[in-house]
């Protein structure tokens, strides 16, 4: 079967990546990409490294009831009334970048991110981290994790489903640029980013970035698990993002090479996940689709400390949203994306 396949939003730095994706998947016959910004532009006139030979169009243009699959890459609260049209038109199978399916309830969304524009759909999604929750089975919203949402499950969610007593979970993440998007903002500005570093998701003396109620929900679907502490940290890298997790346990701690066994026993069968003995590093996982994990013990202060490296637009978003539509449609995970591996 060749798949007729839909990019909303493909002028994004994750639009992007999907058109470069897709562009070499074996499976999609037609790709279309709508930009709202960019609608009449050859795609390679925007990113000339990109091989897709084809212009933007503006997403009114797309005959959505013809697409097997559209990939949304809008900004929460913009993408769901675009996932809502969609399928209201008759695509077949909506991946959503953003955030706005990823919550378990409206409520919950409100709380961290205001209105939801298509509420009624809210039940209808798949958390798509396969390697934690398996694939989309008859689900038409697939729900892509975000970046540090994946990196901080991949690591926990072995760790919270064995493990009783965990006391608390404080999670230290860092970010290249690319993962706030291509728009422009003064946090991206190349003179506040250069040599520099800082933490954000912080204010009026609180932390509170939207990451965290995603990792706790999700984390709480595998096992018991206490609020967590989340703060990313803004670096001068183009790609990747690295986290550093400390868990403290009420009893004993479990030792690293034991969780690395763990590790073993759920990504054992996966090809993008992967934990090994060493620290990972940003320059392991960056143009990759993969993630790496490692453990250590903080045996002075009694301590778990988790690593999870991956990158932001690949793992992190594109690559997954292109691993969650071969799950879904029934092809080995890694289909057209062999080469990332
Ligand atoms: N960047 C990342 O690492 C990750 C992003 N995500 C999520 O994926 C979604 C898309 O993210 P991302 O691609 O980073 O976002 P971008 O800001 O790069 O793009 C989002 C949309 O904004 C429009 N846009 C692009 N460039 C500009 C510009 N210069 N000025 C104004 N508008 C512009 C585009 O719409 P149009 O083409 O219609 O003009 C684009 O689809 C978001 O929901 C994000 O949270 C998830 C995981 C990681
Ligand atoms: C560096 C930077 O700004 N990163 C983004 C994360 C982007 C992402 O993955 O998150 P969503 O998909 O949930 O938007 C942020 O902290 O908001």
């Amino acid at each position: 079967m060749s798949l007729s396949v839909g990019v909303y939003g493909g002028s994004g730095y994750a639009g992007s990546e999907l058109v470069r994706l897709l562009s070499a998947h074996p499976k999609v016959g037609s790709l279309s990409v709508a930009s709202r910004g960019y609608a009449g532009r050859a795609v390679t006139e925007v990113y000339p490294h990109l091989v897709y030979g084809g212009e933007y169009v503006l997403p009114e243009r797309i005959d959505a009831s013809g697409l097997d699959v559209a990939f949304v890459a809008y900004g929460h609260r913009e993408s769901a009334e675009t996932v809502r049209e969609l399928l209201e038109a008759g695509a077949g199978l909506v991946v959503d970048l953003s955030a706005d399916f990823r919550l378990p309830e409206v409520g919950m969304y409100e709380e961290w991110y205001g209105a939801h524009p298509a509420p009624e759909l809210f039940g209808e999604a798949h958390y798509g981290l396969p390697e934690v929750f398996g694939a989309a089975q008859g689900r038409r919203i697939i729900a892509n994790p975000g970046c540090y949402p994946t990196a901080a499950l991949l690591a926990l969610a072995p760790v919270v489903r064995r493990a009783g007593g965990i006391s608390s979970v404080t999670i230290n993440a860092l970010s290249g640029v690319s993962g706030a998007g291509a728009k422009p903002a003064v946090k991206t500005h190349f003179v506040s980013a250069n040599e520099n570093a800082n933490a954000y998701g912080v204010s009026d003396g609180e932390t509170n970035h939207r990451h965290t109620p995603e990792i706790e929900t999700m984390l709480r679907r595998v096992g018991e698990c206490p609020a967590v502490t989340f703060v990313p940290h803004l670096i001068p890298a183009t790609r990747g993002e690295f986290e550093t997790i400390t868990v403290e346990f009420e009893g004993e701690v479990p030792d690293a090479r034991e969780v690395l066994g763990w590790y073993a026993e759920d990504y054992g069968g996966w090809r993008f996940v992967e934990a090994r003995e060493n620290v990972p590093q940003l320059a392991h996982v960056a143009n990759t689709n993969r993630a790496r994990l490692s453990a250590a013990n903080d045996r002075r202060a009694g301590k778990l400390v988790l690593f999870a490296a991956l990158d932001n637009l690949l793992k992190g978003a594109s690559g997954a949203a292109v691993q969650n539509m071969n799950l879904a449609l029934g092809y080995a995970e890694d289909l057209g994306l062999e080469w990332l591996a």
